[in-house]
């Protein structure tokens, strides 16, 4: 049997996506991806959520000799000592999660737990049981935070094409926090033809698995290269469109531009190739009504498409 985990949801979260009067991106669809994520990974979840605080920690304690983690969403409790102190008295390995980048917000939690992860929608809490999967909850060991030169250059490349780009529209995500800060806005998509492609040769690229990245407080993660159609790029946008900050409509033409940019050359994660088009063409059909995605749909590809 695989790691035991709890999953706890504070204030709110009940309500995500329905008071942001947005499509998508649902605490039903955060619980289809949890699930997802947790079957791939070989974790068992017991997810609980409230709005009280008591329960929160009520449930903390009695489950505390059946689960061997926990992945903690405080919400607007971030600042609460109760939780971070019945947190300290169970005793056990915690991650503390956030949809938005908490900003200039002091979590309180963040003193109970290895580590925070932040500002990535569904993904800090994905990223979150990944790092119970592999062992490594800082996420120093894959040496995530060590800002090696590689990862400095491909983030600063796709800042500049972020630039390039910002004129496109993109379906933005919708502020959640009280500041509005953190949520990474989605690399546009790229207009068909507009990044360098190497001709008619088909290229594939070895691209290091669905990386768990940094999420420090501070210096949020790169996204995935767009420079290479990679699984990690497509999950990500996927991604985005289950946490309701890509349309539909977005990811149909973002899909369509990559299936334009492949047939031209451009280059692929090694040995992903024809897993990544048949992707790539259900994006592209996903945009008709009789065609559409579901949910479910969405989130069994995301497991398909784990590196
Ligand atoms: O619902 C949200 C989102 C949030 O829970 C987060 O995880 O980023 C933070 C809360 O303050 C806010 O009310």
């Amino acid at each position: 049997m695989g790691k035991r985990l709890l999953v706890l949801h504070g204030p709110n979260l009940n309500l995500l996506g329905e008071r942001e009067g947005r499509e998508g991106g649902r605490f039903a669809d955060l619980d289809a991806a949890l699930k997802a994520r947790a079957a791939a990974l070989g974790l068992e979840l017991t997810v609980v959520q409230s709005n009280h605080e008591g329960v929160l920690l009520d449930t903390l304690h009695a489950e505390r000799s059946r689960v061997e983690g926990v992945v903690v969403s405080p919400s607007s409790l971030f600042g609460s000592y109760p939780l971070r102190d019945a947190l300290e008295a169970i005793g056990l390995p915690a991650l503390e999660v956030y949809l938005e980048a908490l900003g200039e917000r002091e979590s309180v939690v963040a003193e109970a737990c290895a580590a925070t992860l932040e500002g990535e929608g569904f993904d800090s809490y994905l990223q979150a049981l990944e790092r119970f999967a592999s062992g490594d909850l800082t996420g120093e060991s894959s040496g995530e935070d060590e800002g090696d030169e590689e990862a400095e250059e491909a983030e600063a490349d796709e800042e500049a094409l972020e630039d390039e780009v910002a004129e496109e529209p993109v379906g933005l995500a919708k502020t959640l926090g009280r500041r509005g800060s953190g949520a990474k806005a989605p690399a546009a998509a790229p207009a068909s033809g507009s990044r360098k492609t190497l001709g008619r040769k088909v290229v594939e690229l070895a691209v290091p698995p669905a990386s768990v990245k940094t999420l420090g407080r501070k210096s949020p993660p790169a996204a995935p290269s767009e420079d290479v159609l990679s699984r990690a790029l497509v999950r990500s946008r996927i991604s985005d469109r289950l946490a309701g900050r890509l349309s539909p409509a977005d990811l149909a033409t973002w899909a369509r531009s990559w299936w334009t940019r492949v047939q031209g050359g451009a280059p692929t994660e090694t040995g992903q190739r024809e897993l990544l088009e048949d992707i790539l063409q259900r994006l592209t059909l996903a945009n008709i009504p009789a065609t559409r995605m579901s949910e479910t749909e969405l989130v069994d590809w995301m497991t398909r498409l784990e590196g």
